[in-house]
């Protein structure tokens, strides 16, 4: 039997795995997530086949590392995944890595890549480390499976110069690599590809504007298949507020906040190091500052439970209106689809409906009843717009990051791991 492919998400609030064969288009035969990594206790969600469950877990689990030890105990001991007895029963491990550098492509890991990619832990302390842990477990316990890293950061290698670029000593830029990386491009990739045959368009002629909103919020505009501009930069902090993020603020802000910024705050390790600025504004901001809540359904909903509720939700609707029509613009107004994406931007019809109502001008309109009800489960772009047709189409797209990694997995395996 042909062995199979693990593939590894570890997000800012969960870790989702899920096993694959390696038939193209790759097919999942289970899946595992944990959540509420953040906000204990932890949540086990388990798929084989039809059958689904959701559990709460007893065990300390708080870090990504721990979360994901668990759910490849969890699923290798169940006789029902005949398929993955054992871990020879894996080929590959696929990863997401959030922070890639100037990788464009995906990297099969050994001594010398994984030693590469720990320099630029520094970079994304908050998403690497945790991402990069998991590797180095993999490389131990699973010695006989190849690890293959796949970065949020690769599709945006295409944004123009002018656009990457931050105005600040061109000479300082390059030495430390400070420019505009943008992330969730795992996930734009899948939305992309998705999207574009749904419309029933050439990739290369499709124009988009992407909400990827979900613990962490992104927007992209891609144009022509290609990233063009995204809200991220440097690091996943700048741009949209997320559930613990504060998004783009004026940089001075934090050395007005503390006179710590520039300390090594108390979750650092000898080998992680974060800056209290950074703690601050990565873990101790956004929704949870704003409201004590991690969870944006209790934000979206008709009759907030307080002021600073509804004051979440109007920031959120406001930054994310703001990216639409700069980005609108940017695309010369040649847009086939805005669409959302992500944990919040798949569930939240109210987010969805609110937005639209916004940008009308755009000629954007939604379907009350299609939007309410959602995308199925099977349904990965559903069209939620209403109207002429003369506007871009209003779609939700449930993304998959993890079947991503598996079907460039399954290519690259095709034309021999390592030449990637
Ligand atoms: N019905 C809902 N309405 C609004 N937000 C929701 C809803 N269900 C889930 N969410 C939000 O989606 C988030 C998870 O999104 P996801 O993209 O899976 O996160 P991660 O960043 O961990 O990958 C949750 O933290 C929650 O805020
Ligand atoms: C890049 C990023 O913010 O990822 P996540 O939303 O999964 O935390
Ligand atoms: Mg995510």
């Amino acid at each position: 039997m042909p062995k199979s492919i693990l593939a590894v998400n570890a997000g800012s609030s969960s870790v989702k795995i899920t096993f694959y064969t390696s038939e193209k288009p790759p097919r999942a035969i289970a899946d595992a997530s944990i959540s509420g990594i953040t906000a204990p206790p932890p949540t086990l969600k388990y798929q084989l086949g039809d059958k689904k469950h959701k559990e709460e877990v007893n065990e300390k689990l708080t870090t990504p590392q721990d979360a994901f030890k668990y759910l490849l105990k969890r699923c290798l001991s169940d006789p029902g995944l005949s398929e993955v007895a054992s871990t020879d029963d894996l080929e590959y491990v696929c990863h997401r890595v959030v922070h890639g550098g100037d990788h464009r492509e995906a990297v099969e890991i050994n001594e010398e890549t994984l030693s590469q990619l720990e320099g630029l832990e520094d970079l994304a302390p908050l998403h690497n480390f945790s991402a990069l842990e998991i590797v180095r477990l993999c490389r131990k316990e699973l010695p006989n499976v190849k690890s293959i890293t796949f970065f949020d950061s690769a599709f945006h290698q295409t944004i123009p110069e002018a656009v990457r670029t931050y105005p600040i000593n061109q000479k300082i830029a390059k030495a430390n690599g400070l420019r505009k990386y943008g992330f969730h491009g795992i996930s734009y990739s899948f939305i992309l590809r998705s999207v574009a045959q749904f419309l029933n368009k050439p990739i290369d002629k499709t124009n988009l504007i992407v909400m990827h909103i979900g613990s962490g919020a992104s927007i992209c505009a891609i144009k022509n298949g290609e990233s063009v501009d995204t809200s991220m930069g440097l690091t996943p902090l700048a741009g949209l507020p997320g559930a613990t993020r504060s998004g783009s603020i004026d940089p001075s802000l934090v050395f007005h906040y503390t006179n710590q910024a520039g300390t090594l705050s108390q979750s650092s390790t000898s080998e992680m190091h974060i800056s209290t600025a950074e703690e601050i504004l990565n873990k101790q901001s956004g929704w949870k500052a704003l409201t004590g809540t991690t969870d944006f359904a209790e934000i979206a909903v008709p009759n907030p439970p307080s002021k600073a509720h509804k004051l979440a939700f109007d920031i959120f609707v406001d930054r994310i209106q703001g990216y639409i029509g700069s980005y609108y613009v940017k695309l010369d107004g040649q847009v086939d689809g805005v669409v959302f994406a992500g944990g919040i931007g798949e569930k939240s019809s109210l987010l969805r409906r609110t937005l639209v109502d916004k940008c009308q001008c755009l000629g954007l309109a939604i379907d009350n009843a299609a939007n309410d009800k959602g995308p199925g489960d099977e349904e990965t772009v559903k069209d939620i717009s209403k109207g002429s047709g003369k506007g871009p189409r209003v779609l939700v797209c449930q993304t998959n990051e993890q079947f991503e990694m598996a079907y460039h997995c399954v290519a690259i395996g095709a034309r021999g791991a390592g030449k990637s």
